[in-house]
């Protein structure tokens, strides 16, 4: 609640610091986390880590030995149904109709609360942070430590702002902003921030649209993004199953204390970026990172006019890939495919839109296909009972189920090589929707234009109506549950549950140990160049090898797509498939900005296995970073362009250099010093010393107890509140679906939670 400090703060600042459990001289943070979601991609590994740490017996934790005893060989689906159900998880299973995309069904839910930390093992939990709170995505060892402590181990994040301020022209929608935003600051634009969305327009949209934008802040490289709660939030949350009821004097007073989440006049902003909508118009990308953006109006740019050697090569890079020449109109661009779906745009809102453009219209009949995948079953259920479902098939869409599809192709939904798609999701990477596949971004809307033409369009020719996202949110209903509490009388009740401790087991352990991981003092080794910028982690580890639930065995597959023809023969051009190369410890990138997109540690597993332990680039995306160091690997960061160059031309000469990280410096081959570098003090003596950091944050289990029952007395809601009394009478949670009712107010209902 209030903070003790003084100085004007902005929203970031008064999250964040609601959470310190513990800070440390040097700026290390061991911060509380109210909220983790989880899914079978990223996280079965880390119920494989749990595993090796000791508990405590609890309630919580009484089914973990006949977890432990099952077989390695289970799928994700089968394994995180088993976890969650040995862990006491709430899970919503593949049955059940509010199965989904987490970063759709968190707040559906009314997970999502305002000034709460929410963390999952995926890089778009940036989406939350729509609603005040601050959320970010982790890799799976992180996944592993909150599970383990409930806390992480950070430190502050720089403060940005991006004001958008005016009123959204025609066919301009919030995918719109976000893209001119990512087109304007880049990639790497964010990174080591949290960027704050503020101003008239932001205020103007719908909780929807301000999930999008909030969502593709990882596009941006910021590690989240957040928007200050007002009524366009509270209104949303009202009524949804895991928010305080309310009629309950809990939902006062976190209204209450909501209001208060905004930055104060005059908050230091680390850097500022003010847009006006006017400058923004239809966007689509041309290239292969989100940062290729272009007005649709506009056409595919040439390399040459591009202003460092670095960036022109990136275009000529992406243009080859893309299968596009400079000049053409980006409106001639033929496509094959139409994807409506993914965390960013596939909520009731976005089929809405789009379904309006599509009413009584055909799609192309040169498209090999289109189809809308809506983010849940819930979002699903609800279009159909406005018969968008109908507008959709009858223009030629394939209605599907829930899920990420064709954003990421781990299903059969995929693009074959060469194939272009329009989509709605947030990824152009090389390969993302399939090997060799094609995707240009866009919003909803004009991904129903495109649709129409069966080329890149421009919507604003096929308007009917304000196609622009509005304030209404669709509701939630929820049939009050006797159990449900809603007086002081039940307020007294929990609070009695909360001091017996049941409540919170969370710091599971009394004996500190974990698996130890492999001391970095000196390492001295080949180095592999990598001429390339913004290397994402599609590109470290495509989605066909994230099936495994194995943290180990993923080296063959490092850079899959630049490593291996389509007959899986080797490319020998690739610098890992030459001499002395294939022996590689050490890997300099030339270009800025490695290791961003998806949140999957996959990638340094990947690096890791086939025998590299340490990275030298520019700048790093926030997430592969911390999870580098989670492995034991050390990743270097130098900008100055001089050194770098010399670092690639002893790698170029395959010569070894070593890293010595006690001295932090990089020597050459025969020991003289080519530069010293910078590194964490925290992170140093993990990595020295091999510790694991949840051993570590288990010694403070006492302090997180105590800021847990101090959560409690002030933030009670958090701890369910308005639902907790199905809680511990319904024991375990179940897995089975709740059969939805429909209804003809035009809201989505569901039952509350089973608990
Ligand atoms: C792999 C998948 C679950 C993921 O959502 C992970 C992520 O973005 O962190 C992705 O889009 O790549
Ligand atoms: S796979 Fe796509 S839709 Fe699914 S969470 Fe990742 S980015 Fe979102």
């Amino acid at each position: 609640m209030p903070s003790a400090e003084k100085k004007p703060q902005t929203l970031y600042d008064k999250v964040f610091q609601e959470h310190v459990v513990d800070e440390k001289p040097d700026g290390t943070i061991l911060l509380y986390i109210d909220r983790h979601l989880v899914h079978e991609v990223t996280s079965p590994q880390a119920f494989e880590g749990l595993r090796n740490i000791p508990t405590a017996p609890r309630t919580n934790f009484k089914d973990v030995k006949s977890f432990v005893e099952e077989a390695d060989s289970r799928t994700q689906c089968m394994t995180l149904e088993e976890n969650v159900k040995a862990f006491g998880l709430t899970y919503f299973g593949l049955d059940d109709k509010r199965q989904g995309i987490v970063h759709i069904i968190g707040p559906e839910q009314g997970f999502t609360l305002p000034g709460t930390t929410v963390v999952c093992g995926d890089s778009h939990t940036s989406t939350h942070g729509a609603f005040g709170s601050l959320a970010f995505g982790i890799g799976t060892s992180e996944v592993e430590h909150v599970l383990a402590t409930q806390t992480l181990i950070t430190k502050r994040s720089k403060n940005m702002r991006i004001q958008v301020d005016g009123v959204l022209p025609p066919g301009v929608s919030s995918k719109d902003i976000i893209l001119h935003v990512i087109g304007k600051i880049g990639t790497a634009g964010g990174t080591g921030a949290v960027i704050e969305f503020c101003g008239s327009a932001i205020r103007g949209l719908s909780m929807e649209a301000r999930m999008s934008i909030c969502n593709m802040s990882i596009e941006a490289g910021a590690r989240a993004g957040m928007i200050a709660p007002d009524e366009t939030t509270f209104e949303y949350l009202k009524g949804r199953p895991l928010a305080p009821r309310e009629d309950s004097a809990q939902w006062a007073k976190a209204v209450k204390y909501w209001r208060s989440l905004k930055s104060d006049e005059g908050a230091r902003y680390d850097s500022e970026v003010f847009i006006d909508t006017s400058e923004i118009t239809p966007t689509v990308t041309w290239g292969t990172s989100p940062q290729d953006v272009v007005p649709i109006t506009g056409v595919v740019p040439n390399p040459d006019d591009f202003q460092t050697e670095e960036k022109r090569k990136s275009a000529r890079d992406a243009l080859e890939y893309m299968g596009l020449t400079p000049g053409t109109r980006m409106q001639d661009i033929v496509l094959d495919k139409i994807f409506i779906g993914s965390c960013t745009n596939a909520r009731i809102e976005d089929l809405r839109a789009a379904a309006k453009v599509l009413e009584g219209r055909r799609i192309a009949t040169s498209l090999k296909r289109a189809m809308v995948v809506p983010g849940s079953g819930l979002v699903k259920t609800q279009a159909e009972a406005e018969g968008l479902d109908k507008i959709f098939v009858d223009a030629g869409f394939e209605w599907r189920e829930a899920g990420c599809s064709m954003c990421l192709g781990m299903n059969p939904d995929i693009l074959s090589p060469k194939e272009r798609c329009a989509s709605t999701s947030n990824r152009n990477f090389e390969g993302r929707q399939g090997a060799g596949g094609r995707t240009h971004l866009m919003s909803p809307v004009m991904a129903a234009a495109a649709a129409i033409v069966g080329r890149l369009a421009d919507v604003r020719k096929f308007a009917r109506a304000n196609t622009s996202p509005r304030k209404a949110s669709p509701r939630l209903d929820v049939t009050p549950e006797p159990d449900d509490l809603s007086s002081d009388d039940d307020f007294e009740r929990l609070m009695d549950i909360a001091e017996n401790s049941q409540l919170h087991a969370n710091t599971a352990a009394t004996q500190a140990v974990s698996a130890p991981l492999p001391k970095f003092s000196k390492l001295k080794g080949v180095v592999a160049p990598l001429n390339r910028s913004n290397v994402d982690t599609d590109a470290i580890i495509p989605k066909q090898f994230l099936k495994t639930i194995k943290r180990t065995g993923l080296g063959s597959a490092l850079f899959y797509a630049l490593r291996y023809n389509e007959d899986g023969s080797e490319k020998p051009d690739f610098v890992l498939n030459k001499e002395p190369y294939r022996h590689a410890k050490i890997l300099v990138v030339t270009g800025p900005n490695f290791g961003c997109g998806s949140s999957r540690e996959h990638a340094p597993w990947a690096l890791l296995d086939f025998g590299i332990n340490c990275i030298i680039a520019p700048s790093y995306a926030d997430i592969f970073f911390n999870n580098t160091f989670k492995n034991g690997m050390l990743p270097i960061a130098i900008d100055d362009k001089v050194v770098l160059e010399r670092i690639a031309l002893e790698a170029s000469a395959g010569n070894e250099i070593e890293v010595d990280l006690i001295n932090q410096v990089i020597n050459d081959a025969s020991g003289n010093k080519i530069t010293g570098f910078e590194v964490e003090e925290y992170r140093k003596h993990c990595l020295v010393n091999g510790l694991d950091d949840i051993g570590t944050t288990m010694l403070m289990e006492a302090k997180i107890q105590k800021f847990e029952a101090k959560r409690t007395l002030e933030t009670p809601w958090l701890d369910g509140s308005g639902y907790l009394g199905r809680k511990r009478r319904n024991g375990p949670v179940k897995v089975e679906a709740v059969p939805l009712p429909t209804t003809n107010r035009g809201g989505l209902i569901t039952e509350p939670l089973d608990w």
